[in-house]
């Protein structure tokens, strides 16, 4: 295609983008320029009733204003989509798994009363729900594009200097050389002896050890930074969830909807059908 005519095609996508990173820039704006009177009026200071957040930290550095809007929307875009993509993943298969749903609950309710842990691990059976459905449904099928500095040599085969290098962060969770039965929902394997014990889902970046046997967040030293933060924030989400509602498949009994658990292939891998759940408020007696 000439290049006028490329140029013809892309314009309108070019002018949508334009404008939305413009909005992007007005709304971050507002909050940086926020953050900046405040500090103005009250100084950088650590020990106040309001905390020192993320913002206050880029005025510190001395930043830019474009260098802080776009580091305001990496976090932001890499927090969000991810983060809310991993749990609709978790409750679709809580959904589809009653039983693990039950289990999770009991586990809850025992963990909280102070007694031994229902299901017999140190590891609470809410971090094994949520390192299962990351396992089968990393939101991030692939990681950002990497590059070799030097010619790197791996098992038998040289990666030249300047290569681009990506993995398929999907493909290793299901990899059935590391994991047994690798298409099937088991978070038991996360629990104490089993396959998936090692596995932390951060620092070696989700791997357990010097064997990546899974790498949702990626690995190294460019890895997720809000890895920690995310799985805290979804097991807290999910307890919450589970122990207020009892998550059930829409339709009516023996007639329920099945879950289409098949993906959107993107920059982040949604449900191709969002999930459509039936919640049913639990009793004082269910939660306990
Ligand atoms: C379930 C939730 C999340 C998943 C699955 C996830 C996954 C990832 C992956 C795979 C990468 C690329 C790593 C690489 O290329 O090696 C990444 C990068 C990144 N993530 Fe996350 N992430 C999540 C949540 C978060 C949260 C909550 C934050 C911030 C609070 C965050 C901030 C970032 C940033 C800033 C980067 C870019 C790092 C860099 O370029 O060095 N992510 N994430």
């Amino acid at each position: 295609m000439p290049v006028v005519l490329q140029l013809a095609y892309y314009l309108p996508r070019f002018l949508q983008l334009f404008d939305a990173q413009k909005r992007h820039h007005v709304i971050v704006m507002t909050l940086i320029s926020a953050r900046r009177r405040r500090q103005e009026k009250v100084g950088d200071v650590i020990d106040c009733a309001v905390p020192r957040c993320y913002v206050d930290m880029l005025l510190s550095l001395g930043l830019g204003d474009l260098e802080m809007v776009s580091l305001c929307w990496e976090f932001m875009n890499a927090a969000a989509k991810t983060t809310t993509t991993a749990l609709e993943w978790i409750m679709a298969r809580l959904v589809l798994h009653q039983d693990t749903q039950r289990k999770l609950l009991d586990d809850i309710a025992t963990r909280a009363g102070g007694k031994n842990p229902g299901t017999g691990s140190e590891r609470p059976f809410v971090e094994a729900v949520v390192l299962e459905a990351l396992r089968l449904h990393p939101p991030a099928h692939y990681l950002l594009a990497h590059t070799t500095d030097r010619d790197v040599s791996l098992d038998g085969y040289v990666i030249p200097k300047g290569s681009v290098v990506n993995y398929g962060v999907g493909d290793i969770g299901r990899d059935p050389t590391l994991w047994t039965e690798p298409d099937v929902f088991r978070p038991e394997r996360f629990l104490e002896g089993g396959e998936g014990f090692v596995v932390r889902g951060i620092g070696s970046g989700g791997g357990g050890g010097r064997t990546l046997k899974m790498m949702p967040f990626g690995a190294g030293r460019r890895a997720c930074p809000g890895a920690a933060v995310a799985l805290k924030v979804l097991q807290s989400f999910v307890e919450n969830l589970v122990t207020r509602f009892e998550w059930k498949p829409v339709g009516c009994v023996g007639k329920e909807v099945e879950l289409d658990m098949s993906e959107r292939p993107g920059l982040v891998t949604e449900m191709r059908t969002p999930l459509h759940a039936r919640l049913v408020v639990r009793t004082k007696q269910e939660r306990n």
